[in-house]
């Protein structure tokens, strides 16, 4: 949330860069006009001026240059008339644009002192966030902003509150001099974050002649507690340390104006309810309380009413939008088991991070140590790691001494690094708060970015983020040599070119050499000269399931139905030998339920392939035990997994036709009205008992089926369906093995139709899945079940 300097940029950036914020920068401002019916009719008004204005121009042009192809003598000097009135027109148009940008700094009660830092920093307009709640905040009302990542909320606060305390209603009571109490407290929930939004505070409140400080725990206090005693306008830290100087005496808060709970969840969600509250005991009514945040659960906004006024305001420019997360990110997906992602992220990095910073996010500590160990030039960053420290490496990577860095969630929120062109998240986070703050530290201010998310297809849940955070994830799988030769071989190239040709005479006997000896060809030689120019050295085959170098993915398909992941390796066992079978790895089963994918080393392929061939040849006893079965290598994938639904697979006995069974399942469920859940017949058996549909859930899975007057929550087992081009093969992994319940049970039925109106849990089904639970084979049978309670299955 916070922000940093625009101008106190790193190394890394330069002037087309900049150039490039501004133009990101107007457009984020001027996106919230486009949707404003007053600004949208004043800048047709303005618009048809400026036109009539450049018509004029054009037509005054033209008579000149009418008049200059008959006069050849004034031929030159009216040209260059021409190009200066056309220039000026230019020049007025453009200042017009400046002025009538409904959000120009200069149309807000912003002094001089304050404009003249936000033109420094290249601010000519304020942010929708900013300029929604501008008079709101100066005005004197409490209030709760929310915007998406990376939108100026800092700044949204900062301003209006400089403004009020120096030439606005708090001006009046504002104590001055040596020792004075702060006027201003703000709570955040990180020491990097109160860090970055004190150094907001120093430059602009420091151009109102206000003084600011920081707190937070880790660092010494005495220099804190110096600078309190001295007399300051803002405090800004961390609650915990803020709590201390209260109780130590230091911080008095009997004539504080505001406080600002910024990046308020995360700060209640890590536990500093008790201290926030004690922090924030002064009356209500007697201090101005802002809270702002780019996600505002409602448990949040509950605890949160007891801060604020009654009459307090809410700007929240996410809303009911499906969209939660940043819209100038690129939101990925990659399969990716937990052993492949040290080797995975080199790619990723070399693919989407256009040469700019990344953030890698670890769940755990541990992980972030490890992989920053594994990575060259990567740094980690933990809340076990001393404050010292931590500061030495985000100024660091600020400053762009090195690119990578790996952290925890303590990076999560409000960070704002200029040029981070990438974050990968080596697994869902748990929270879709934490997805949606983690991939909000790129595309920032108008900017574009990548967020690239791994997960284990069996393990990971992505669906639920997926469904919280709106985003639609592109799915892909690990990049491919082709991909990184795309995405850095042209920047090689280029390096290789810019070198000076003085060094052509001294290395031209080897080239020769080379050349001559190697027995490649001038083009060969300098393809492999450009992949150890891009450290692309070895092109490593990586498995299609879960990116692991040097893995295959190979196909099981039998003619027989394959419900668990332990039918497939029993299949196997029959035909294997057991050390071949035990290295098998991510057993996942295909959507036609004829099938399972799986990973072996590719050595190991060979071995694989020949016994099913022989398999197949043969025709003996064993055949009969792995009857229809055979196994092929999935050679060619396609590059994106599709994700076209998460799907619920579900077995219902019931009566009647294939159409009757879906109406009745429609009817059956209560699904909340912001859903899309959708019916979809995938394969039914010729055995009306033995069902076999499958629910296409476009929306929350945590819907709900009703029957009568009951309702109950279900649990899903859910699949994502991937599409494989040259087989048109479906795929699912397994996301988390859950299981629902159809209420509303016909009695009396074990086996048949059904008689009334209603769908049974499917006893079939049931059993499948609790034969999964015993690591068993599927057994067909089907034993009535009248369980209504669902029971969750662990993912194998
Ligand atoms: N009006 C503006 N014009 C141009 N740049 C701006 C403007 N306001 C803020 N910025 C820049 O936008 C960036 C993001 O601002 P900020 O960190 O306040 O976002 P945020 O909404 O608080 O994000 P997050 O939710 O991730 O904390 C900062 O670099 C800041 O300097």
């Amino acid at each position: 949330m916070p922000s940093i300097s625009l101008t106190n940029t790193s190394s890394a950036t330069n002037s087309s860069d900049s150039k490039k914020e501004k133009k990101m920068k107007k457009k984020v401002a001027l996106e919230s006009q486009e949707t404003d019916p007053l600004m949208v009719s004043i800048k047709k008004e303005k618009k048809k001026e400026k036109e009539k204005k450049k018509r004029k121009a054009v037509e005054f042009d033209d008579e000149e240059q009418e008049r200059s192809e008959t006069s050849s003598e004034l031929c030159e000097p009216v040209n260059l008339k021409n190009k200066s009135k056309k220039a000026k027109v230019e020049e007025e148009e453009e200042e017009e644009v400046k002025a009538e940008d409904p959000n120009a700094v200069t149309r807000f009660r912003i002094s001089e002192p304050l404009r003249e830092v936000l033109k420094k920093r290249g601010i000519e307009a304020l942010f929708p966030i900013q300029a929604r709640t501008f008079e709101d905040i100066l005005n004197g009302g409490d209030l709760v902003g929310r915007a998406r990542t990376g939108q100026g909320k800092t700044l949204a606060f900062v301003l209006p509150i400089l403004e009020s305390l120096v030439n606005g209603p708090a001006k009046a009571s504002r104590k001055t001099g040596y020792g004075r109490p702060p006027s201003v407290l703000v709570l955040l929930p990180t020491r990097e974050l109160a860090t970055q939004v004190f150094d907001d505070f120093k430059v602009y409140g420091g151009a109102m002649g206000l003084n600011s400080c920081c707190v937070y725990g880790g660092a010494s206090y005495q220099p804190q507690e110096f600078a309190l005693k001295r007399g300051v306008d803002v405090v800004v830290g961390t609650p915990g340390r803020i709590k201390d100087h209260i109780e130590k005496g230091n911080i008095d808060l009997s004539l504080l104006k505001f406080r600002v709970l910024d990046e308020a969840d995360e700060m209640l969600r890590m536990g500093f309810v008790e201290d926030v509250e004690l922090i924030l005991v002064k009356d209500v009514n007697k201090v101005q309380t802002l809270l702002f945040s780019a996600t505002l659960p409602d448990w949040v906004k509950q605890i949160s009413s007891k801060f604020l006024k009654p009459t307090k305001k809410t700007i929240d420019l996410v809303g009911n939008e499906k969209m939660k997360a940043s819209t100038n990110v690129r939101h990925i997906v990659l399969p990716c088991s937990t052993s492949a992602i040290p080797q995975v992220i080199p790619d990723i990095i070399r693919c989407y991070a256009s040469g700019g910073r990344t953030i890698i996010f670890t769940e755990k500590r541990e992980s972030a140590n490890e992989l920053s160990g594994l990575l060259p030039g990567a740094r980690a960053l933990h809340g076990e790691i001393q404050q010292s420290q931590r500061e030495v490496t985000l100024s660091g990577f600020r400053s762009g001494k090195f690119l990578t860095l790996v952290a925890t969630n303590v990076a999560a929120r409000g960070l704002d690094i200029n040029d981070v062109q990438l974050i990968i998240q080596c697994e869902p986070p748990k929270d879709v708060e934490a997805y949606i703050h983690r991939s909000g530290r790129t595309g920032r201010a108008g900017n574009s970015g990548v967020a690239v998310m791994l997960f284990d297809p069996r393990r990971s849940n992505i669906s639920k983020i997926q469904r919280e955070s709106g985003v639609k994830f592109e799915h892909i799988t690990a990049p491919k040599a082709e991909d990184i030769a795309k995405a850095v071989g042209v920047e090689a190239a280029e390096t290789i070119i810019q070198v000076s040709d003085s060094v052509i005479p001294a290395f031209k006997s080897a080239a020769e050499d080379l050349l001559n000896t190697s027995g490649l060809s001038a083009v060969e030689l300098l393809a492999k000269a450009l992949a150890k120019a891009t450290g692309y050295t070895e092109i490593k085959s990586r498995s299609l399931l879960s990116s692991m170098e040097n893995h295959v993915t190979l196909l099981l398909e039998s003619e027989k139905s394959i419900y668990t992941p332990s039918f497939a390796f029993s299949v196997l066992r029959r035909i294997l030998p057991e050390d071949k079978v035990e290295s098998v790895t991510g057993m996942t089963l295909t959507t036609d339920g004829k099938g399972a994918v799986f990973d072996v080393k590719k050595e190991d392929v060979d071995t694989f392939l020949a016994v099913f061939i022989i398999l197949f040849f043969l025709t003996v006893a064993a055949q009969e035990n792995a009857a229809g079965v055979n196994i092929e290598v999935v050679l060619r994938r396609q590059r994106r997994w599709q994700i076209e639904e998460t799907v619920v697979a579900l077995k219902v006995a019931t009566m009647g036709t294939n159409g009757e069974c879906i109406r009745l399942l429609q009817k059956s469920m209560d699904v909340e009205s912001d859903l899309n859940l959708q019916l979809q017949v995938e394969e039914f058996s010729d055995d009306e008992e033995n069902l076999k549909i499958q629910l296409a859930c476009l929306g929350n899975l945590q819907s709900r089926f009703k029957l009568g007057d009951e309702k109950k929550k279900v649990k899903y087992r859910t699949m994502f369906t991937l599409h494989l081009e040259d087989k048109g093969l479906h795929f699912y992994a397994f996301h988390r093995l859950a299981v629902f319940n159809i209420l509303g049970v016909a009695e009396n039925r074990k086996h048949g139709r059904n008689t009334g109106n209603n769908v049974r849990q499917d006893d079939g089904r049931a059993s499948m899945f609790s034969s999964l639970k015993s690591g068993e084979e599927e057994n067909a049978s089907t034993n009535d079940s009248t369980n209504a309670e669902p029971y969750e299955i662990p993912s194998s």
